[in-house]
Parts: C-alpha cells; sequence; structure tokens
C-alpha cells in the first residue's frame, strides 16, 4: 500500500538495526553464547531495561570494521529496496571504543557501509552520534567531544539515548553545548519512557530543533502547544512504543492527535527486529492503522527532509524526490 511512496528514516539506532540472522551469524563466528538475547529468530527481552540490556549484548557480536561495514551497509540496502533516499543512523563511538575496536575504526566501518550501499542505490545516510545516558555524563560529553573533533562530513548530529529515567536533561547540557558549537544538529531522546517532563526538560536545557519519541508530551496540552509553537520536530517510533508498552495499542497512540495539533510529527522504526517492525511496515502503519492519506504521508516525508541534518544543497535535492 506504500510501496509506491519515497521514505526517509530519522531515527534508527544502528545495532538496534541489526538483523537477527546476522547477529546469530555474528554469534557463532566469534564464539559467543547470545542464546539468552536471540531465541528462535527473535531478540528476547521483557521491559525496557532488559531491552537496553539485550541491545548492548547483541551490539558485542559486532567487532571489527568490516562488521560494521557489513551491518550498515545491510540495513541501507533494506531501506534502498523500500524506496527509502535518506537515512539518517544513530551510532555511538563510546561503544566502539569499549569493545576494544576503536571509535575512529567504529565510524570508519560505518562510513564504508554506507559508501558501498549508496554506491548501488543511492541512497543518502548521516550520521547522529549519541551518548548513552546509563553510561553517565563524562561518558556523554566524551561522545560529544568525539563528534565535535571527528571533522566527519557524515557525522552531521548529536543525540542523547539510552536509559531516560537516569539523571535529568540539565545534567547532560553540557555535552550539547560542545556538539552545538561545533555546528551539529541536536536531538535528544525524551517522552518516550518519562513522562511529560522529560520533553519540557529537553526543551528548557537544550532546546534541541528534534525530539527523539516526544510522544508522552501529549499528557500536557501546553507543552503540545509549546512544541508546535517552536516547530520542534518529534521523531516518532509507533511500532517501538507499542513493543515497549509506552502506550497499550495503536488506537491510544498519540501521532494523529500530535499531528493535528499541529506538531511536526515524522515516522521511523528505532531498533526494528528488537520491535518486530522495519520502516516498511512503519509506513503501512501510518497509511492503514493510522488512516493518513498519501498525501499526509509525503508531507510527514518532506518536514523529515526539512528537519534532517544535512546541508542545504543536499536538502534540496532530497526535497525534490519527495
Ligand atoms: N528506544 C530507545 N530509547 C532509548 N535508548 C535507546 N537505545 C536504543 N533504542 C533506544
Ligand atoms: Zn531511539
Amino acid at each position: 500500500m506504500t510501496s509506491h511512496l519515497k521514505k526517509v528514516e530519522l531515527h534508527c539506532h544502528l545495532e538496534g538495526a541489526a538483523p537477527p540472522a546476522l547477529t546469530a551469524a555474528q554469534a557463532q563466528k566469534y564464539g559467543v553464547d547470545i542464546s539468552a538475547q536471540l531465541r528462535g529468530g527473535a531478540y528476547v527481552w521483557h521491559d525496557f531495561a532488559s531491552f537496553l540490556e539485550c541491545y548492548d549484548k547483541v551490539s558485542e557480536v559486532y567487532k571489527t570494521e568490516e562488521d560494521y561495514a557489513l551491518l550498515t551497509e545491510t540495513y541501507l540496502d533494506e531501506l534502498a529496496g523500500i524506496n527509502t533516499i535518506y537515512s539518517e543512523l544513530i551510532v555511538s563511538p563510546d561503544h566502539g571504543k569499549r569493545i576494544g575496536l576503536g571509535a575512529d575504526a567504529y565510524i570508519s566501518g560505518i562510513c564504508e557501509g554506507i559508501r558501498r550501499a549508496r554506491e548501488k542505490s543511492g541512497i543518502e545516510a548521516r550520521l547522529i552520534v549519541t551518548g548513552e545516558r546509563h553510561f553517565g555524563p563524562e561518558s556523554v560529553i566524551g561522545a560529544a567531544e568525539y563528534a565535535a573533533r571527528a571533522g566527519n562530513p557524515l557525522i552531521t548530529g548529536f543525540n542523547l539515548a539510552g536509559e531516560e529515567r537516569m539523571g535529568r536533561v540539565a545534567d547532560y547540557a553540557r555535552a550539547f553545548d560542545i556538539a552545538r558549537d561545533a555546528g551539529l544538529g541536536l536531538t535528544i531522546h525524551a517522552g518516550e519512557v518519562c513522562g511529560a517532563f522529560s520533553v519540557a526538560d529537553a526543551l528548557d536545557a537544550v532546546r534541541p530543533s528534534r525530539i527523539g519519541h516526544g510522544v508522552r508530551a501529549v499528557e500536557d496540552p501546553d507543552l503540545v502547544k509549546r512544541l508546535a509553537d517552536l516547530g520542534t520536530v518529534l521523531e516518532i517510533c509507533p511500532g517501538s512504543n507499542i513493543a515497549l508498552g509506552v502506550f497499550p495499542d495503536f488506537a491510544s497512540h498519540p501521532l494523529r492527535r500530535l499531528k493535528d495539533a499541529g506538531v511536526r510529527v515524522t515516522i521511523s522504526s528505532d531498533d526494528p527486529p528488537f520491535f518486530q517492525t522495519s520502516l516498511k511496515r512503519e509506513y503501512e502503519l501510518a497509511a492503514g492503522t493510522f488512516g493518513f492519506s498519501d498525501a499526509e504521508i509525503d508531507a510527514m516525508t518532506r518536514t523529515a527532509i526539512e528537519a534532517a541534518f544535512v546541508d542545504d544543497e543536499t536538502r534540496k535535492a532530497l526535497l525534490a524526490r519527495i
């Protein structure tokens, strides 16, 4: 139903997109026992905290520069196969450091994957470096410093992900100052696990142009109006929200309510195989379950391009393709 529509994704964690079959092959290659996290071709977790643990464990079976090139190429090929013209991947150079590969080799493998995919299909991609709250403010500042000094034209944004219940956004504001000063686009995970206050926190402490999820802003009508007035773009991932129990079902998901209230909304897949979803399914949900017309979906895709962390020339070229 949406295969004819051009697609854009602003919010997908690279390791969160790892296909279970590839993860199984990697685990076997390195002799890593992943049976507690991967069973019957599906990732195993039961709540947000165990999802993050599962995510970190799965990430550990991607160890070399070539592993990251392959993972990136595989995901971007999948996106290109469903008519996706642009993707922003959330990446964690800190993770590269933690596994002993090193941040530079980690990023260089990912950039090689982007190059290979782009050569085949023309898909454009950029990287958003993320800090993880559960590794603490110092590690988040380290991630921002890395992104700021990398001087890599494909690194165009900075994010804060991980355990939303750990600390307040203000504790991480210094990292965002570093990223902002380096000219990076800013986005923050908020209003996913925590309530509306976390979205207000993000606006008060950082004022990013985009917010990852942000859906629980719907609990506070004044905040919804503030988001609409500011033009803050929400990277909404409905399948992820339902899988993690942020809302009990799609009928109570606020995507349409937020859009109708004038908030700029976009759709993404977050960590697709962890949540039994894909960007293809998210677009299908938008059309089927949420009842958006092709024109409304194209408008969301256009919003995503307008909010993308790219230079003006690339933005113009992407907009011309919708
Ligand atoms: N949905 C999510 N929220 C916060 N951190 C994440 N890291 C990977 N996926 C995430
Ligand atoms: Zn996310």
